[in-house]
């Protein structure tokens, strides 16, 4: 499933042909807490590409941007940009933080509270030493980018959270760094911030074709942003992949799970076939037989992971792909009734009690059907998943 270049070589030795394609290139990456911090990881990213790394809290995500940053040194592993070395700590090479040509965006904004907009903009430009008449152009041009025209004179303390964040991110970009780094940004904001921020990170990062690595525990974020998503799992990444891969083929129900709202039926892998999809790839399907209170019904769906024939399952079946309809229904279906109709501005969420399971179904019915209503909930089988417990 990876794309992408897997080097363990030295620098020497790492093809040039690959170096090209993987603008950032970590490899092995370990810093060591004792209990905690992140172990042997190794992803890259693509020049113009944004990566996230997506995980719960404390899986490692921050403690790999840091390394990655300068701010924290590794155990072991090497950091790579644009084929130039930043940390081997076999070969203990450390580049500062500020001679890593990289920008960064916090949760917390991190801005100068003392220093205008403008100044605050304008800073990482006076630090490199740029010459005065070149730096108010390209502050000017950055505020005009994230939308701040016409606030360069005010203070951070008199703009909301989602301009303050606006301002971080025109500083990080206004060097235009080789590398964009951007730890939970959207965190301190109120949701529709939030989804406007977000929508000027990922349009800013593809105008300007920056490379990007983006750290969040928010699937909807990491789904919408990414080029690639690297799941991280206790300190160590387990799976990564483009957005379509991880949830179309997620290596564990943990990955399933963090991707997105699931149902999940237990039951037995009972029988197995296989069929091409439309692209002539053979894909594995499962029969799961799941205990119902009047006696087994066999379901189907495609498998995911390793699990096997005879082997206790979990059938994934995702809200958005399922069906409720009145009374009997043939196919991959479980009779219930339903429990509770939420009505959205574009969508039914229902909850269907089918005995085994309570199952949330978002539906696009314009007509709800009724709490108390007899139905059956379907799934195609080509939708549904077969994962190892
Ligand atoms: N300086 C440190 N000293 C000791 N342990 C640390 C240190 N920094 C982080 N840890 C531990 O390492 C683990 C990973 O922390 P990290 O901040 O990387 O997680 P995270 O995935 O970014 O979490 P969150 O989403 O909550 O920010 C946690 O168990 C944390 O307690």
């Amino acid at each position: 499933m990876t794309d992408h270049v897997r080097t363990a070589g030295t620098e020497a030795e790492a093809p040039a042909k690959h170096r090209e394609e993987s603008h950032l290139e970590v490899t092995g990456l370990t810093r060591d807490y004792g209990d905690g911090g992140v172990r042997d990881a190794t992803f890259s990213v693509r020049r113009g590409q944004l990566l996230t790394l997506l995980g719960p809290s404390g899986c490692g995500k921050t403690t790999t941007l840091r390394c990655l940053a300068g701010i924290e040194v590794p155990d072991a592993g090497t950091v790579r940009l644009g084929g130039r070395l930043m940390t081997s700590a076999e070969r203990r090479v450390h580049l500062r933080p500020s001679k890593r040509d990289i920008g960064m965006v916090f949760q917390s904004y991190a801005l100068w509270p003392h220093l205008s907009v403008f100044e605050n903009v304008a800073f990482p430009l006076r630090m490199r030493g740029a010459k005065t008449a070149a730096i108010r152009p390209r502050v000017e041009e950055m505020l005009n980018l994230v939308g701040l025209d016409g606030m360069s004179g005010r203070q951070p303390g008199q703009l909301s959270g989602g301009q303050q964040q606006r301002v971080a991110l025109a500083r990080a970009l206004v060097y235009r760094p080789g590398l964009l780094l951007l730890d939970e940004p959207l965190s301190n904001l109120d949701a529709a911030r939030r989804d406007s921020v977000r929508r000027d990170i990922g349009r800013l990062q593809r105008e300007l074709g920056i490379t990007a690595v983006y750290v969040t525990h928010d699937q909807d974020e990491a789904m919408m942003l990414s080029d690639r998503i690297v799941v991280m799992r206790d300190g160590r990444i387990v799976q990564d992949g483009t957005p379509a891969q991880l949830l179309a083929e997620p290596a564990s129900l943990f990955v399933a799970k963090l991707l997105g709202q699931t149902n999940i039926i237990e039951g037995v892998f009972a029988t197995e076939t296989t069929e091409s999809d439309v692209d002539g790839r053979v894909r594995r399907m499962a029969g799961i037989d799941v205990a119902l209170p009047h006696g087994v019904t066999r379901l189907f769906a495609r498998v995911a992971g390793e699990a096997k024939v005879g082997e206790p399952v979990s059938l994934v079946w995702r809200p958005g792909d399922l069906l409720v309809e009145e009374g009997e229904s043939a196919g991959n279906a479980l009779p219930g009734t339903v429990e509770d109709v939420r009505i959205g501005s574009s969508l039914t969420d229902y909850t269907v009690d089918v005995g085994v399971a309570r199952i949330r179904v978002f539906a696009l019915g314009k007509a709800p059907v009724p709490v108390g209503t007899r139905v059956t909930v379907s799934c195609a089988a080509d939708r549904a998943l077969c994962l190892s417990r």
